[in-house]
């Protein structure tokens, strides 16, 4: 039998592009289903003014193929340099949707990120009065914090501070990967939201690490034990609109991810909304993928949902894709999520 589900188009509110001829390989791969998406700052250098951001923005759109459309929705990378006024004017022109702030040293390409967080109070305060969203890779980076610990002490530590100091800040706690992540944003009545990527939906550190090492698995924040997979599952499924689709889709090419010291990022764009039909599927909840993937994500940021509309279909056969991207400067490895999957879009 075959099952079909119609949903509006969906948006990413977490992606990485790059720049050159990784953003031309993996632009298409996004915007073959997404209409929109949040477009990570994280470039070598990073995306730290208006101007970088307006120039980014074009080359994305040059880099779209014909008969493609796809809106970019731009983001600053915040530093201790950043002026409010830049990221006014940027905001009100409507150029950027949001501020990302990365710890310095948390990530990858994160090394220009915030240190003192007193040095980003003003700007911070500045986006609290414009209504400009902030979002947050939350993880510390102290080399004294378990790796596995790092996102519910940036909790307790740097975000709840920050915004019991920023009254009317709005925040987007990036890929959640703990059920503390979960709590924390369950626990806010308003200015507070969750991104929760496919892969994190998906595995758990056991996957990365039993049997061999699985680099293609190894993403920031990493994975964790089962029953943080489990609560972002629940968060997910649920229908809370705090939580919605961020994928992280984060393209490195395979000579950075299969070596001694590997790169961190999962690349999902081309199969996330197979994926997650799957999984919405699996936990009985494919009335509400719509509401993960298609309109919480516009809820927040104030935008409104798509009009358009894609089809998923269910197949007997299990569905294929593409291993691995071309990307230029090599290969990219598609998440390979370890399951047959059954779903696809309809081209
Ligand atoms: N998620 C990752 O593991 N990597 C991202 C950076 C990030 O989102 O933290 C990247 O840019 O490769
Ligand atoms: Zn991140
Ligand atoms: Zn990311």
């Amino acid at each position: 039998m075959t099952q079909s589900l119609t949903l509006r188009r969906p948006d990413d509110w977490h992606l990485h592009l790059r720049d050159g001829a990784m953003l031309r390989a993996v632009l298409p791969e996004s915007a073959r289903h997404f209409a929109r998406a949040i477009i990570m700052p994280n470039l070598v250098p990073p995306v730290v003014t208006g101007a970088q951001a307006a120039s980014y923005r074009e080359r994305i759109l040059t880099a779209l193929p014909d008969g493609m459309a796809f809106t970019p929705l731009m983001t600053l990378y915040l530093t201790e340099q950043t002026d409010p006024d830049d990221v006014t004017a940027a905001h009100d022109s409507g150029l950027i949707t949001a501020v990302k702030l990365y710890p310095a040293g948390a990530t990858t390409n994160s090394a220009s990120g915030v240190r003192d967080f007193d040095k980003v109070r003003a700007v911070l305060e500045r986006m609290a009065d414009i209504g400009c969203p902030l979002c947050v890779h939350g993880e510390v980076t102290d080399p004294d914090v378990d790796i596995f610990d790092r996102e519910a002490v940036f909790i307790d530590r740097v975000l709840d501070p920050i915004r019991r100091a920023t009254p009317g800040l709005r925040v987007v706690m990036e890929h959640i990967t703990t059920s503390e992540g979960v709590s924390y944003v369950q626990s806010a009545e308003r200015d507070l939201a969750a991104t929760i990527t496919t892969h994190h939906l998906i595995i758990n550190r056991n996957h990365i690490l039993v049997g061999g090492i699985r680099p293609h698995y190894y993403c920031l924040p990493v994975a964790k034990r089962e029953s943080h997979r489990l609560a972002l599952r629940k968060a997910a499924t649920g229908g809370d609109a705090r939580f919605f689709l961020g994928t992280d889709s984060a393209p490195h090419v395979d000579a950075a991810k299969e070596t001694a010291c590997g790169c961190a990022g999962c690349f999902t764009a081309t199969n996330t909304m197979a994926l997650l039909a799957h999984v919405f599927e699996e936990e009985g909840a494919l009335d509400r993928l719509e509401g993960f993937a298609c309109l919480h994500g516009p809820s927040f940021y104030r935008l409104p949902p798509n009009e358009d509309r894609i089809t998923l279909t269910r197949q007997d056969t299990p569905v294929t894709w593409p291993q691995k991207i071309e990307s230029g400067d090599g290969p990219v490895t598609v998440f390979d999520p370890g399951f047959p999957v059954h779903w696809r879009v309809q081209p």
